[in-house]
């Protein structure tokens, strides 16, 4: 089945609501059968057999997870010795099931929030107690995702740290939209043909409750944000399905499903992109690298950050929303830092696939003091993007820690990039919070 374009295919996903300066992100129907990008990579992948070939050598760029991930070929194995070999062959087996689970569950919630993009209704809006918005997608993506972890983990209790629970669902007035979305659901399921079951509206809420792990430190936790973007995905643009797994307080596995991200690079606004088509799946394991395929299927990809060393030739991402992110802090660390693009604007993890490939060099996120940002919004991306090759840190360059339960305990922000651009990015990410609080004290 080939992707397609929703009805954001000729959104705006950028500079007007965000501010002026921004750069903005259309996207345009899709031109099927492109050459998949990054080919050369791959045979330069392959074809490397000395430390002096490393495809990461001719790219100048240091490999984040350390020497034993260089000259590794697309499938995860190493040609840097024996001990790196018996490394790497553990590396590339482990959670390999488990990866093979994530793909299947992020595209069929894919799939289903695909549906409803196409046919977004006003009345799928419910409000939350916290008045984001909350559609029946993300309620089936959950589900969707739920179901396909009971079927296929050998371990049928497994953990969940999910965004959706069914408590609205469970309302009197949800009857309704409990009977649409258990459709939904089982329409999903008939058009895939993998499983044969017809679910009831009580299998739906209990698929979607299983959600409920509260994570830590120990054991194995699957983390799910259904939407991530939801307010992109009602606004027709940028979202994410982002699944991942913890292993005692890692992140082992991620996937990110972006239904309306182009596959070819959207550095370029209104160049390859446009004629590109829509809808990637990046997948990334530890030890194993970041690969990208056609969420409608297509062989998957080896893609690296950008090795671009040089602010000035460097360009960032952040929210959206601005409301998700102080974007005159951003601004002001961008100019520090001697960046001079302006910002790309885009909603959801979407950012950090794109980030992974190298369609920008830098993310930046500055929510407001108080703000606590939740495991889902950033595991799978974190993993998609070191296993690129980049790093992802808090304001004061901490790695993300998922081991704390529903919430990441962050020094004030997150940043990414690559590892030759982090430490001019940390010096200015502090200049600029220093010269922030010093006018806050001013006044
Ligand atoms: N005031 C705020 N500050 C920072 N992040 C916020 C926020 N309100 C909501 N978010 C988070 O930002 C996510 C979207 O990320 P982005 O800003 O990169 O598009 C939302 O995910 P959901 O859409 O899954 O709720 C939500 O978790
Ligand atoms: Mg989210």
């Amino acid at each position: 089945m080939a992707a397609t374009p929703g009805p954001s295919a000729a959104a705006t996903a950028a500079a007007a609501a965000g501010g002026a300066g921004s750069r903005p992100l259309r996207l345009s129907p899709p031109v099927r059968n492109l050459p998949a990008r990054s080919k050369p990579r791959q045979l330069f992948s392959l074809f490397s057999s000395t430390p002096l070939l490393c495809p990461h050598f001719f790219k100048h760029l240091t490999c984040a997870n350390g020497a034993r991930y260089c000259c590794s070929d697309s499938f995860g194995n190493s040609e840097g010795g024996r001990a790196s070999v018996v490394a790497m062959a553990s590396a590339s087996t482990a959670y390999e099931r488990e990866l093979a689970v994530a793909k299947k569950a992020a595209s069929l919630a894919a799939r289903l929030c695909q549906t409803v993009q196409k046919a977004i209704l006003q009345s799928d809006v419910q409000s939350k107690s916290d008045k984001s918005p909350v559609t029946v997608a993300d309620y089936g993506s959950q589900a969707l995702v739920s179901i396909v972890l009971e079927k296929e983990l050998s371990a049928p209790a497994f953990s969940l740290v999910a965004e959706e629970d069914s408590g609205e669902l469970r309302k009197e007035g949800a009857q309704e939209m409990l009977t649409r979305l258990t459709k939904l659901v089982n329409d999903t399921l008939s058009a895939d043909g993998t499983y044969d079951i017809s679910l009831t509206p009580d299998d739906v809420l209990a698929a979607i409750d299983k959600g409920k792990s509260g994570g830590g430190p120990s054991g194995k936790h699957w983390v799910l944000d259904p939407i991530d973007g939801t307010k992109g995905f009602l606004r027709g643009d940028q979202y994410a399905i982002a699944l991942a797994l913890l292993d005692e307080g890692k992140v082992v596995l991620g996937v990110l499903a972006c239904p309306n991200l182009p596959s070819a690079s959207i550095r370029d606004h209104g160049k390859h992109y446009l004629q590109a088509q829509v809808g990637c799946l990046f997948v990334a394991k530890v030890g194993a690298g970041t690969y990208m395929q056609l969420l409608d299927g297509s062989s998957p990809t080896k893609v690296y950050v950008s090795a671009t060393e040089t602010p000035d030739n460097a360009s960032f991402f952040e929210s959206y929303e601005a409301a998700h992110s102080m974007q005159d802090l951003t601004s002001s660390i961008a100019k520090k830092l001697g960046v001079q693009a302006p910002p790309v604007r885009i909603d959801s993890q979407a950012k950090y696939g794109a980030l992974a490939r190298g369609d920008g060099e830098i993310y930046l996120r500055f929510p407001r003091q108080g703000y606590r940002e939740k495991i889902w919004d950033h595991a799978a991306g974190t993993i998609v993007i070191t296993e690129a090759g980049g790093v992802v840190t808090d304001a004061a360059g901490n790695p993300l820690d998922f081991s704390k339960g529903k919430y990441l305990d962050l020094d004030t922000g997150i940043i990414a990039t690559n590892p030759k651009l982090m430490p001019s990015l940390l010096r200015a990410v502090q200049d600029a919070l220093k010269e922030k609080s010093e006018s806050v004290g001013r006044l």
